[in-house]
């Protein structure tokens, strides 16, 4: 790959309840941009775990130093959307990358995401579990008609043209994303799929980049009931407005 010399990507990385994943996603992460040269650096977005991610966090500050590592940690469990708008305003890079902290996004996929993006200059590209070899793995059959279902509903009612609405491994120029999530209004889980209609509202290119997303080994998955209701709320507020 051929990178500009001033070329830096921010993770931001939000965290609730990750202690154990965390040291082996930053090492993982720390592996593969060393790998390829990257100037990289990594936000976590703690929402006060009681699990003493925080502890962990600082230790990692210790082992990769502080330009590296940055702990932004905030006073509650405020949910997944406004986490990446907390993170984003201590972002230096000029291309930032959204991630699961729990190892369902395999930091290995990073590589693929930056080819393509300097390939077609692309100002998003996010990973796919429904396109190519992308698929899911570990999860029970109701997970899996809830995600299928929850992108069947948003891609007919809304047609964005990108395969996986829900996901969130993605990466983007850091100036489209200022400008897409300054536009969008949704606060968890319901996030990702405002965040891609918004940007093909505005016009941002978006590539395609099919991941394996495997379930969690560490912990519990913090998508509940009520985050589906928002969901569908979400989708028929965008269906009227865009
Ligand atoms: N700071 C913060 N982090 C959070 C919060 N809720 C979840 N997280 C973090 O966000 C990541 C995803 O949370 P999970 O609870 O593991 O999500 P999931 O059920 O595996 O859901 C995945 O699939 C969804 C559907 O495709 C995705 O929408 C979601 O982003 C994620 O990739 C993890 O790193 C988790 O610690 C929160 O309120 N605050
Ligand atoms: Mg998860």
């Amino acid at each position: 790959m051929v990178h500009s010399k001033t070329d830096k990507y921010s993770v931001i990385l939000p965290t609730y309840n990750e202690r154990k994943n965390l040291p082996v996603i930053t090492w993982l992460l720390n592996k593969t941009f060393t790998q390829h040269n990257l100037e990289w650096e990594i936000i976590i977005v703690d929402d006060a775990s009681p699990d003493g991610t925080q502890v962990v966090a600082k230790q990692l500050i210790g082992v990769y130093g502080g330009d590296k590592i940055l702990l932004k940690p905030r006073a509650g469990k405020l949910g997944l959307g406004t986490a990446y708008v907390h993170g984003l305003k201590y972002v230096t890079g000029n291309f930032v990358i959204i991630m699961d902290a729990d190892f369902s996004h395999h930091p290995k996929f990073i590589a693929d995401f930056i080819a393509l993006q300097k390939a077609h200059d692309y100002d998003i590209v996010t990973g796919t579990r429904y396109a190519g070899d992308g698929g899911v793995y570990g999860w029970d059959l109701k997970r899996k008609l809830v995600s299928r279902g929850a992108n069947l509903f948003a891609t007919v009612m809304l047609q964005p043209g990108v395969s996986d609405l829900t996901g969130s491994f993605r990466l983007y120029k850091k100036p489209v994303l200022d400008k897409v999530i300054a536009t969008t209004e949704s606060k968890g889980y319901t996030f990702q799929m405002e965040m891609m209609v918004r940007a093909r509202a505005l016009g941002y290119s978006v590539g395609e980049v099919p991941i394996s997303f495997v379930d969690r080994l560490y912990g519990e998955s913090k998508l509940g009931g009520d985050e589906i209701v928002e969901y569908a709320k979400g989708v028929l507020g965008l269906w009227v407005k865009v």
